[in-house]
C-alpha cells in the first residue's frame, strides 16, 4: 500500500476564481503539505482583471479566462447554460480530481454540474481529453463566508455585519460545502464559527474572517483529497 501511495500520481486540483485570489494563494502555499500528493493544475477566472490570475502565473500554474457576457456576445444564440458547459469542458481538459470554487462569483447551472458528475459519452467533446478510467463524479467544493443557511448568496459578510450591528446576531462564520445546484445549500464539509467582538471595526472583523477562510479552505481541500484518493485507490484495485 505504501508503495502505491508513493507511486500514486498527484491528485489534480482546478481552482475557479473571480477576484484577488487570497484563498487561491492559501491553496498554492499549502500544496507541499497536502496530506495526499496533489497539485493545482489550472486556475480559471471569469474576470480578466482577477489578481488571482497573477498569483497563479507567479506560481507557474496554467490559467484560463472565460466570462459570461463576452462569451454570449461572441456566440450569438448560445445561452448561460452553454457558457456553463464550456466552463466545464475547460475544467475537464485539466482532468481534475477536485474543483475548488474560491471566490468564484458565478452560479453554476446544470450545464456545468452535469458534465462533472458523469463520464462523457463517446460523442461528447470532453471524451477526447479525459480518460475512461477517470473517476466520476468529480467533487466540487465552495468556500462561503457564512454559516449554513445563514446568508446564502453574495455580500454575506456585509449582511452578517449589518445583522450584528442591528443586535440580532452575535456570531457568524465561514464554511466549505459541496457544490449542488441550489446556491450554498450543499452538504457542509467544514464549518467554523466566528464571534463578533465589540472592540472591532468592520475592517478588523473582515481581516479576522479572511484569516479563518484561508485555514478552512486548506483543511477542507485536504479532507476531500483524502476522500478522493480512497475512491481512486478502490477503483484501481
Ligand atoms: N450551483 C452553484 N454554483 C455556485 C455556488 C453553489 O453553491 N452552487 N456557490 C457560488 C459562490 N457563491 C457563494 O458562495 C455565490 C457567488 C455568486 C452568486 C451570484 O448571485 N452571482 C451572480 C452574479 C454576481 C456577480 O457577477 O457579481 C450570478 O451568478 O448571476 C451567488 C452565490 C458559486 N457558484
Ligand atoms: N459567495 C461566495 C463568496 O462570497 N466568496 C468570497 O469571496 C472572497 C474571495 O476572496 P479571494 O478572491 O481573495 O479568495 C472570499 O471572502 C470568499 O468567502
Amino acid at each position: 500500500m505504501t508503495d502505491n501511495l508513493e507511486t500514486q500520481s498527484p491528485l489534480r486540483i482546478v481552482v475557479l476564481i473571480s477576484g484577488s485570489g487570497t484563498n487561491l494563494q492559501a491553496l498554492i502555499d499549502a500544496q507541499p503539505s497536502f496530506r495526499t500528493r496533489a497539485s493545482i493544475v489550472l486556475v480559471l477566472s471569469n474576470r480578466k482583471a482577477a489578481y488571482g490570475l497573477t498569483r497563479a502565473k507567479e506560481a507557474g500554474i496554467p490559467t484560463a479566462y472565460l466570462a459570461l457576457q463576452p462569451y454570449l456576445k461572441s456566440n450569438p444564440g448560445k445561452s448561460r447554460d452553454d457558457y456553463d458547459a464550456e466552463v466545464a469542458r475547460m475544467v475537464l481538459k485539466a482532468r481534475p480530481d477536485l474543483v475548488v470554487l474560491a471566490g468564484w462569483m458565478h452560479v453554476l447551472g446544470d450545464g456545468f454540474l452535469d458534465l462533472i458528475s458523469r463520464p462523457p459519452s463517446e460523442t461528447e467533446e470532453s471524451a477526447e481529453s479525459i480518460p475512461t478510467t477517470h473517476v466520476f463524479p468529480i467533487p466540487a467544493i465552495n468556500l462561503h463566508p457564512a454559516l449554513p443557511g445563514a446568508f446564502d448568496g453574495t455580500h454575506a459578510i456585509d449582511r452578517a455585519w449589518e445583522a450584528y450591528k442591528a443586535g440580532t446576531l452575535d456570531h457568524t462564520g465561514v464554511m466549505v460545502h459541496r457544490v449542488v445546484r441550489q446556491v450554498d445549500a450543499g452538504e457542509p464539509i467544514l464549518v467554523r464559527e466566528i464571534p463578533f467582538r465589540e472592540d472591532e471595526t468592520k475592517e478588523q472583523f473582515e481581516e479576522r474572517l479572511h484569516g479563518v477562510e484561508w485555514e478552512v479552505i486548506v483543511e477542507a481541500t485536504n479532507k476531500i483529497l483524502t476522500e478522493r484518493l480512497e475512491q481512486c485507490t478502490v477503483r484501481q484495485s
